[in-house]
C-alpha cells in the first residue's frame, strides 16, 4: 500500500508517529495479506498509551488483565465494565495513531447477543475506543456477529481464556492434540465467519497455532502463539519487567522496571534520610 494510505510501511519508526494515519480494521487484513506484521501492547493510562502509540505501536488493548495489573485481583473474574471504562476512556483519548480495543469483562456479554451488544455500545459510546474483544470461539460467535451487525469491530478471543480459567482448570494450554487443534480451529474459523475483523491466540502450541493462520483470512494475534502469527501481542507490565512475581514463559522483557523503580526508591529514602534531598535547586525562595 503506498504510504499514503496506509500506516505500515516506510522506515522503521524512530521518531514519534504523531501525523501517521489512523490504524484501521481493514489495514489489519491488509497487513495479513502483505506479510507485514501486527504489533500490540496493552495499557491502562495515559502515560503509557502516548508512549506506545508514539512508539508506533500498531494497537493498544486495554485489557481485563487490568484486573491483575492494576486493581490487585488474582484473576480478570471480578474486573467490572464500570472499572475498565475510565481506564479505557484514557488510552483512547491518548492514541492519534494505535487502534484502540477495550476489553469485554466477564459478566458483560455470556448472557445473550443482545447483552453483548449492550456492553459493546457503552464502551464504544462511553471510552473513544475503536474496536471491542470479547472471549470465545463457536460459543460465542453470536455475540460477535450481532455486535458488528452495529457497526462496532470486533477482536475475538480463542485459545486459552482467562474468564473460563476455572472452567478450563487453570492456566491449561490449548489447542493440544488433534482434538485440541480441531476445536482451535473450528473456534477460529466461527470467530472469522461472525465478522470479527482479528483474533488472539492465547497459549496454544505453536504449530496449531500456524494452522489458524494459514486457515484464516483474518490476522491472527499471539499471546504465547508462537511465530507463524499474523502479530504479536503482550501484557505491558509483563513486557516492561514491571510485574513482579512469575511471569508466563511466553513473556519476554523488554526493560526491568520493577528493578529500576525499587533502585530509584531506595535513592530517594536515602537522599531523605540523609537530607541530599531536597537541594538548593529544588527549593523557592
Ligand atoms: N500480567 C498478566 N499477563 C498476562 O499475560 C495475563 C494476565 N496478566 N491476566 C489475564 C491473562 C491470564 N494469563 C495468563 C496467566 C498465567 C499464565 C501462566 O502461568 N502460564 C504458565 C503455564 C501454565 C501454568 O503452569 O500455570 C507458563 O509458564 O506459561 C499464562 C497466562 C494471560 N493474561
Ligand atoms: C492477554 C490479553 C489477550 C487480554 O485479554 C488482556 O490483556 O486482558
Ligand atoms: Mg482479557
Amino acid at each position: 500500500m503506498p504510504e499514503e494510505s496506509s500506516p505500515y510501511g516506510g522506515a522503521p519508526q524512530s521518531a514519534p508517529t504523531t501525523g501517521r494515519k489512523r490504524v484501521r480494521t481493514r489495514h489489519f487484513r491488509q497487513a495479513k495479506a502483505d506479510g507485514v506484521k501486527i504489533t500490540g501492547l496493552t495499557s491502562y493510562d495515559t502515560l503509557t498509551a502516548q508512549i506506545f502509540d508514539r512508539a508506533g505501536i500498531d494497537f493498544l488493548l486495554v485489557g481485563d488483565s487490568a484486573g491483575n495489573t492494576v486493581l490487585g485481583y488474582d484473576t480478570t473474574l471480578p474486573v467490572t465494565v464500570d472499572e475498565l471504562i475510565p481506564l479505557t476512556r484514557a488510552v483512547a483519548r491518548s492514541c492519534q495513531r494505535a487502534l484502540v480495543v477495550a476489553d469485554m469483562p466477564f459478566g458483560s456479554y455470556e448472557v445473550d447477543a443482545s447483552e453483548a451488544l449492550h456492553t459493546a455500545i457503552r464502551f464504544m459510546k462511553e471510552t473513544g475506543a475503536h474496536a471491542v474483544k470479547l472471549e470465545g470461539g463457536e460459543r460465542s460467535a453470536d455475540k460477535i456477529r450481532r455486535i458488528v451487525e452495529a457497526g462496532i469491530p470486533v477482536m475475538g478471543h480463542v485459545g486459552f481464556t482467562p474468564q473460563s480459567e476455572h472452567g478450563l482448570g487453570g492456566h491449561v494450554i490449548q489447542g493440544r492434540g488433534d482434538d485440541g487443534a480441531d476445536q482451535l480451529l473450528r473456534d477460529a474459523l466461527a470467530v472469522e465467519a461472525a465478522g470479527a475483523f482479528a483474533v488472539v491466540l492465547e497459549m496454544v502450541p505453536s504449530d496449531a497455532a500456524a494452522k489458524v493462520t494459514a486457515a484464516l483470512s483474518i490476522p491472527t494475534l499471539s499471546v504465547g502463539a508462537g511465530p507463524h502469527c499474523d502479530g504479536q501481542l503482550l501484557v505491558w507490565t509483563d513486557w516492561a519487567g514491571l510485574t513482579t512475581g512469575r511471569t508466563p514463559r511466553f513473556v519476554k522483557q523488554y526493560a526491568q522496571l520493577a528493578q529500576t523503580l525499587t533502585e530509584a526508591a531506595q535513592a530517594f529514602k536515602a537522599d531523605v534520610d540523609s537530607g541530599a534531598y531536597p537541594a538548593a535547586e529544588h527549593e523557592y525562595e
